[in-house]
């Protein structure tokens, strides 16, 4: 898989307050980056910066292969049953194999349920689900496990090490404890301004 993920030198601000400056990072292919820090620091300010929906304030981002965001929008139909709603992305993604993301999330059971009637996990799974048909080699999972049971983070948890395994990036800013495969941890109280 061909992935590459670096952070030159990056600043955010939001409103009228710099949050971090000076943060540099490199990940190659089969890396996982623990994003840490208090609550508003900056991770999922850092997390849309590298998705490309936030311009940064100072520094610059470079990478190699598509990224995939999942973070708490939900970006499915809310009026779909759930797999019209997949589908969707499906053919947009040429995703030919989306019957394993829903085998290994669970989801069969719930295809004929409109999305706006999903429980939170159930949500997240759904977003999971869509990141994984899109088979895209770098990853940005803010908060992944939120409102998840404990077999659901399990198999998160794996599905990112598989990832990483095969050589893509994972970029995870998460409150909840999360086994990730030999993580560097970038701690955004270091590089608060
Ligand atoms: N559009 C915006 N305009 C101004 N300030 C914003 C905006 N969006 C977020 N902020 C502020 O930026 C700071 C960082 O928010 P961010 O969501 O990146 O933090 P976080 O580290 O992910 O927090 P949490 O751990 O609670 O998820 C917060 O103080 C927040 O209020």
């Amino acid at each position: 898989m061909q992935a590459r993920l670096a952070a030159m030198d990056l600043a955010c601000r939001r409103g009228e307050r710099l949050l971090f400056r000076g943060l540099s990072f490199s990940c190659e292919p089969g890396a996982a980056l623990q994003l840490a820090g208090a609550n508003g620091i900056g991770k999922s300010s850092l997390i849309r910066i590298l998705a490309g929906l936030l311009r940064p304030f100072a520094g610059q981002v470079e990478s190699e292969g598509a990224m995939g965001l999942v973070d708490e929008r939900l970006a499915l139909d809310a009026n779909l049953p759930l797999g019209q709603a997949l589908a969707f992305w499906e053919s947009l993604d040429g995703c030919r194999d989306a019957g394993r993301a829903f085998e290994v999330l669970q989801l069969d059971p719930l295809l004929d349920v409109p999305v706006r009637y999903l429980s939170t996990g159930q949500k997240k799974r759904a977003a999971l689900a869509r990141l994984l048909n899109r088979n895209c080699p770098i990853w940005l999972l803010d908060e992944p496990l939120n409102g998840l049971d404990t077999q659901a983070m399990k198999s998160v948890e794996a599905l990112v090490a598989l990832h990483c395994g095969r050589g893509g990036i994972a970029v995870v800013a998460s409150h909840q404890p999360m086994a990730l495969p030999d993580p560097q941890k970038i701690d955004l109280a270091r590089f608060s301004a």
